[in-house]
């Protein structure tokens, strides 16, 4: 290892590796979401909220969503700033431990795809995902309005989310995810709250509508996004002639 260069943690062990996957593949059948708690362990996700941190201090968090601005007077645009996001791929020289982060999640979900019965996990093929999306929260009341992340079928089988808020308490701080899951009982909901060290799995499709509740805190988190192979190509291929189209399109008008 290089000199001076901190040993990560060591590989978990197996039969760890092979309980989670157990919990996750069990969960996500039955409720179609998994928690995880202390994922990392308290020191491991200090310092994966340290370089958060950093990359906010540095300003490289970009505004998300847009806020509506139909019907807002200008004043309150202000204080409901919205989410702020940006997309990290683990390699780079300060995210390091968020690349240790990502590392773990991959083993979990590459190894629960395997266990799945016939090799898949609800019927997927997982073979990609999209690079780490960190997301900011101000604490001025901003969120996120209910949406399902993947309606159209882009790909996007699993969400993960994993939260870095020491000491979090949603009554205070609001900031709660909301889940809304497809075939529960009407008023059934799941109430997630984005503590620290907490690994969340989801079915990213319409199975899973979600809010997150205006934040009083500042909110941390970061998201990645499973592919499923097929419809990952499929949705590639239905762009790539979609551009095809435009292109033809405009270059004969
Ligand atoms: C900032 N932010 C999000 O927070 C969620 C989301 O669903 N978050 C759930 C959560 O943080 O608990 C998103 O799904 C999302 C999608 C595109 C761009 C930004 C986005
Ligand atoms: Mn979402």
């Amino acid at each position: 290892a290089l000199a001076g260069a901190a040993p990560f943690q060591h590989n978990m062990d197996d039969d760890v590796i092979e309980d989670m996957c157990k919990n996750i593949i069990q969960d996500l059948s039955d409720y179609g979401l998994c928690v995880l708690d202390n994922f990392l362990g308290h020191e491991e996700g200090k310092t994966v909220f340290a370089e958060v941190l950093n990359i906010k201090d540095t300003g490289a968090l970009r505004d998300g969503q847009l806020v509506s601005t139909k019907g807002k007077a200008k004043e309150d645009l202000k204080t409901i700033r919205s989410d702020k996001i940006c997309w990290v791929h683990g390699k780079e020289p300060e995210c390091l431990h968020i690349g240790h982060l990502i590392g773990r999640v991959d083993t979990l979900i590459t190894r629960a795809n395997k266990m799945a019965n016939n090799g898949k996990l609800g019927q997927y093929n997982i073979n990609g995902r999209t690079k780490a999306m960190v997301a900011c929260y101000p604490g001025s009341g901003a969120h996120y309005v209910k949406h399902v992340d993947n309606p159209n079928r882009d790909g996007r089988c699993i969400t993960a989310i994993y939260y870095l808020n020491l000491n979090w308490n949603v009554h205070t701080c609001g900031g709660l995810l909301r889940i809304f899951p497809e075939g529960w009982r009407e008023d059934r909901v799941a109430d997630i709250e984005p503590i620290f060290d907490r690994l969340l799995f989801f079915w990213s499709d319409r199975r899973n509508p979600h809010e997150v509740q205006p934040a009083f805190d500042t909110r941390y988190a970061i998201t990645l996004w499973y592919f499923d192979a097929a419809e990952r190509e499929e949705a590639v291929r239905r762009y790539d002639k979609e551009r095809l189209m435009e292109k033809s399109s405009s270059s004969s008008t």
